[in-house]
């Protein structure tokens, strides 16, 4: 089993040989990437790769089949419920679809948390939220109803609310999607300045190559079952294999597969259905 104990402390995650799955299908094998503090760090790959599945793992809301994972230097299989709740509040996640509380106004959206899991006075409290609002470039915008704001303004909304507790880790899953260019660049710029100024590690899903090149220390590429490539963009970008360039640069032909596997269920199933007709 792969020691911890040599892990130095800006180790925010670790996946060391990790197996993940559900039910008797298997989705990822051998996956073994760090996320440090201070660093952003992009997970890319196809639809249906396991990217999510992985953001699943790091959240301990699966377990992994095999190897360790590990959260600010805890291995997750061997945590209580409670001290998970605990690792978790120094965690921020984005989900895809942000949703915002839409009876609550914007500056009471990002205070939620606040107010869920902090004891801070109403100066402290009202400091705290502008201060992210700030970040986002909404801090004018703290009045307004959810159903006053633009979709990209609610997805600025949405991070700031995310970062709000300050996380010593904060997971996207996939924030650019269905981001006009300009919010695109907009909010990548935000994710990596957010990082910069909490001093936090950001692990970012997305399938944007250019903004995710443009903002990320690492790249991990997932596809097959497993990491089938990672480094620095500009590694990346230089990479000779041939899978990394397909990717990179969305050719249809090539290694990276588009049709989904079958699977003995799915086989069944079929059977099941031409034996109806
Ligand atoms: N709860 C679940 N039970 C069973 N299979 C699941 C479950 N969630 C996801 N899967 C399967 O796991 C595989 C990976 O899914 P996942 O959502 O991790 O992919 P992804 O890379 O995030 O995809 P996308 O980019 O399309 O969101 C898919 O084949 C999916 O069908």
């Amino acid at each position: 089993m792969p020691s911890l104990s040599s892990a130095p402390d800006d180790l925010v995650l670790r996946l060391a040989d990790v197996s993940l799955g559900y039910g008797d299908v298997s989705i990822l094998r051998d996956i073994s990437l760090n996320v440090r503090r201070g660093q952003v760090v992009a997970l890319m790959g196809g639809s249906g790769s396991g990217k999510t599945t992985l953001l699943r793992a790091a959240t301990g809301q699966i377990k992994a089949r095999a190897g360790v994972v590990s959260l600010f230097n805890q291995d997750l299989a061997q945590v209580t419920g409670d001290q998970l709740q605990t690792l978790r509040q120094k965690m921020g996640v984005l989900f895809q679809q942000g949703a915002l509380f839409t009876d609550l106004n914007v500056f009471e959206n990002v205070a939620f948390p606040l107010r869920e899991h902090t004891k801070l006075s109403p100066s402290e409290l009202l400091a705290r939220v502008l201060d992210k609002l700030e970040a986002v470039g909404l801090r004018t915008a703290a009045h307004l109803k959810v159903s006053e704001i633009s979709g990209g303004m609610a997805r600025r909304v949405a991070l700031a609310r995310a970062v709000v507790l300050e996380p010593e880790l904060v997971l996207y899953d996939e924030p650019f999607a269905g981001l006009d260019p300009i919010s695109l660049g907009i909010t990548a710029r935000l994710i990596r300045s957010l990082s910069d100024r909490l001093g936090c590690a950001s692990v970012v899903i997305t399938h944007d190559i250019t903004e995710s090149f443009a903002i990320a220390d690492h790249v991990y590429l997932i596809g097959q079952g497993a990491i089938k490539a990672h480094g620095t963009p500009t590694t990346l970008g230089n990479s000779p294999d041939p899978y990394v360039q397909q990717f990179l640069k969305g050719e249809p032909d090539g290694p990276v597969p588009f049709d989904y596997p079958s699977t003995p269920k799915f086989e069944s199933w079929l059977k099941q259905q031409e034996a109806r007709r």
